[in-house]
């Protein structure tokens, strides 16, 4: 018998989950996340699931992607993502915000290859019996520790029911949103969301959450709000408060020149978002942490080359998150679990929603961590039930890209995208 277990085909299915009014330096967050749910089916009958975003731009490119990939056999992920190369040739996305950097054809072909790739390694844990983190080189933590990733936001979207969380636009609203959250999930560290309102209020806010949280580390992130006087001005403030400060200006030039003055490491998901963004920020001593995010660094075993390179040249390694369903959270962890260098706690949207696909039980927060999935693959099923829900979701909510600057412009015209602001 052939140990070769061959894509048969492929089910991409967009959904729509509600999504409070989260505030950021480009907008605000409409009322639906978009979501791709991938699924990868083969001629052993054994499905492989995926997860990814689901603007028009990727669908499409996935969906070249998945006609490339049919015949191939799961094992071979190199063949696979040379495929998926060829079947793209050289077709440029964009991540539709600017929160994540440059997409280039080399990093869209990662982005498009990512959901595929853990498909694949969903199906090749379920026909040998072992979980994903096996796949990636076993398990060096069973829990994996996220952070409370807060945001300033409004207590609706405009015209809508107010949400459970309510508002929190001052320190008062960010630091009672921090106490339901580690309440609810245990949280040990803590990310605010910045670039929203004058830096003077975000360095109140995290000298609020410093006060009520003595002993948990902090995280601020602008996602490129300042300039490089401003990130210097505001990283002296924070000396000592904070763990690390996140993408406080653009690019890496930028970046080392923050770094060079700043007492805290700088981090960044913005300016090394891709391979060939390694070697000039490790040239510049740009940054002290790369954000991982497997959905953009070309799956899980790249994040893994990524999780190489970082230990060689001593960069810290966090991971990032976008608004995400069951089957990214899955990943992630597994991801997590099976990279000894990812020593910081993990961002995640996953509070942030109401609404999921993967089946319950799988994936519990306790004491801020997730416990590494024991059974094959994943370890997560969907609930079809859910899936189709979500799927009518997506048709009658009419939102076909993520447009959080376009949305704050509907709600205020005098509204403008400005990187840095201040
Ligand atoms: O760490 C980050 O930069 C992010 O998580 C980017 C996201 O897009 C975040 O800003 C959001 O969800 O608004
Ligand atoms: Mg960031």
């Amino acid at each position: 018998m052939s140990d070769a277990i061959r894509i048969t085909d492929v089910t991409l299915t967009p959904v729509a989950f509600r999504d409070p009014a989260l505030l950021n330096a480009v907008g605000v967050h409409e009322p639906y996340a978009l979501r791709a749910v991938l699924e990868v089916h083969t001629d052993q009958g054994i499905t492989g699931l995926g997860e990814t975003y689901a603007d028009q731009g990727h669908l499409r490119r996935l969906r070249q992607a998945a006609d490339a990939l049919v015949g191939l056999d799961v094992h071979r992920l190199g063949r696979m993502y040379a495929a998926v190369a060829a079947a793209l040739g050289g077709d440029t996305g964009s991540d539709g915000h600017g929160l994540t950097g440059m997409i280039t054809s080399s990093s869209t072909v990662d982005r498009v290859f990512s959901p595929f790739e853990v498909a694949c390694l969903d199906i090749q844990g379920k026909a040998a019996g072992r979980p994903v983190s096996d796949l990636l080189g076993g398990a060096v933590r069973d829990q994996v520790p996220f952070s409370a990733y807060l945001f300033y936001k409004w207590a609706a979207h405009p015209g809508g029911e107010p949400d459970s969380w309510g508002e929190a636009l001052d320190p008062d609203g960010i630091v009672a949103q921090a106490r339901r959250m580690i309440d609810d999930y245990g949280f040990t560290a803590i990310k605010l969301k910045g670039g929203v309102f004058r830096p003077e209020e975000e360095i109140e806010a995290v000298r609020a959450l410093r006060e009520a949280f003595p002993d948990r580390p902090l995280r601020l992130d602008p996602n490129a709000a300042w300039t490089v006087d401003t990130s210097l001005m505001v990283a002296r403030e924070l000396d000592g408060v904070l763990e690390y400060l996140e993408d406080p200006t653009p690019g890496q030039e930028g970046m080392a020149r923050v770094a060079r003055e700043a007492p805290m490491p700088l981090a960044t998901n913005m300016c090394v978002v891709a391979f060939d963004e390694l070697k000039p920020a490790v040239a510049l001593d740009a940054v002290q942490v790369v954000l991982s995010d497997h959905h953009y660094w070309g799956g899980l075993q790249r994040s893994k080359v990524l999780a190489g390179i970082c230990d060689t040249f001593d960069l810290g390694l966090s991971m990032h998150s976008n608004s995400h369903l069951g089957i990214s959270l899955a990943a992630m962890t597994h991801l997590a679990a099976a990279t000894p260098n990812l020593t910081y706690a993990c961002d995640t949207h996953w509070p942030w929603k109401t609404e999921e696909v993967v089946a319950p039980g799988a994936l519990e927060f306790r004491d801020g961590s997730v416990a590494v999935p024991t059974g094959p693959g994943l370890g997560v099923e969907l609930d079809r039930d859910a899936l189709a829900r979500l799927h009518e979701q997506y048709v009658s909510c009419g939102l076909r890209d993520r447009d959080d600057t376009g949305y704050m412009r509907r709600i205020d015209p005098s509204y403008e995208k400005k990187v840095p602001r201040w």
